[in-house]
């Protein structure tokens, strides 16, 4: 099936649920084993991509990353343009609450034409790779002053089978509190939805934000990778 048709038989009324509860949600079987396969065979291609960041000489952890050159691969542009327009609401909503001015147009091409006219026209989607101990420091994938509030994460390889350790995991803090930590167990094809930055969070006394930060465990083997896909562009 192509990816298109695919994204929109997702459990969207579950996800959006899971995203205004938790700030993360699980898409559930998203890429077939064979597609995975595919994409993480691009890391060892010589072309294709615009940058590598070996994470150890930055500080963010160890492993490593690439950003994919324009024009993206098909599928990864497929899920880009594809998933943007289900959690545009979601991001509209989230800024209405938090009080931020901001609203997201409907579709990814209106909302990159927006990032390349603030001066962010480098893509942004990117393939990880993580061997035996490494692991992704707690960040937030910001690029510049134009962020879109959620990014999704698509885990290629199987856990169990193809490595050990190297959760998903996520930080909540909490402001003038203690900060909260979750891990989504994903399966090989799965993605995770989640916010980049801020969200808000419904108290007793109204509305607040609190700030998210996402990583990786440490690998305890084997090699696992994952596709990125970040809707803004990077200055
Ligand atoms: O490898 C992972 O699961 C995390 C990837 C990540 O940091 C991202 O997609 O922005
Ligand atoms: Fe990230």
């Amino acid at each position: 099936m192509p990816i298109e048709p695919r994204i929109a038989a997702l459990d969207w009324p579950h996800i959006t649920q899971e995203l205004e509860s938790h700030g993360a949600a699980r898409t559930g079987p998203l890429l077939a084993p064979a597609e995975c396969a595919a994409l993480a065979a691009l890391y060892g291609e010589a072309a294709g991509f615009r940058s590598r960041v070996v994470m150890a000489r930055h500080g963010f952890g160890r492993g490593e990353y690439r950003y994919f050159a324009a024009p993206l691969p098909p599928l990864v542009a497929g899920l880009r343009a594809g998933l943007y327009p289900r959690l545009a609401p979601v991001a509209n909503a989230w800024n209405a609450a938090m009080g931020l001015p901001r609203r997201f147009p409907p579709d990814l091409a209106a909302f990159t034409a927006e990032c390349h006219a603030a001066g962010q026209a480098k893509p942004t989607p990117l393939l990880l790779r993580y061997g035996p101990g490494d692991y992704n420091c707690l960040h937030q994938d910001l690029y510049g002053d134009l962020a879109f509030p959620l990014q999704v994460a698509v885990l290629l390889s199987e856990p169990g089978r193809d490595f050990e350790g190297g959760e998903f995991v996520l930080t909540e803090q909490r402001p003038r509190m203690q900060s909260r930590a979750e891990v989504v167990p994903l399966r090989q094809g799965e993605g995770v939805v989640f916010a980049v930055h801020h969200r808000p969070v419904r108290g007793t006394r109204g509305t607040y934000r609190v700030n998210l930060r996402h990583g990786v465990s440490r690998l305890r083997a084997g090699q696992r990778f994952t596709l990125g896909v970040i809707f803004h562009d990077a200055a």
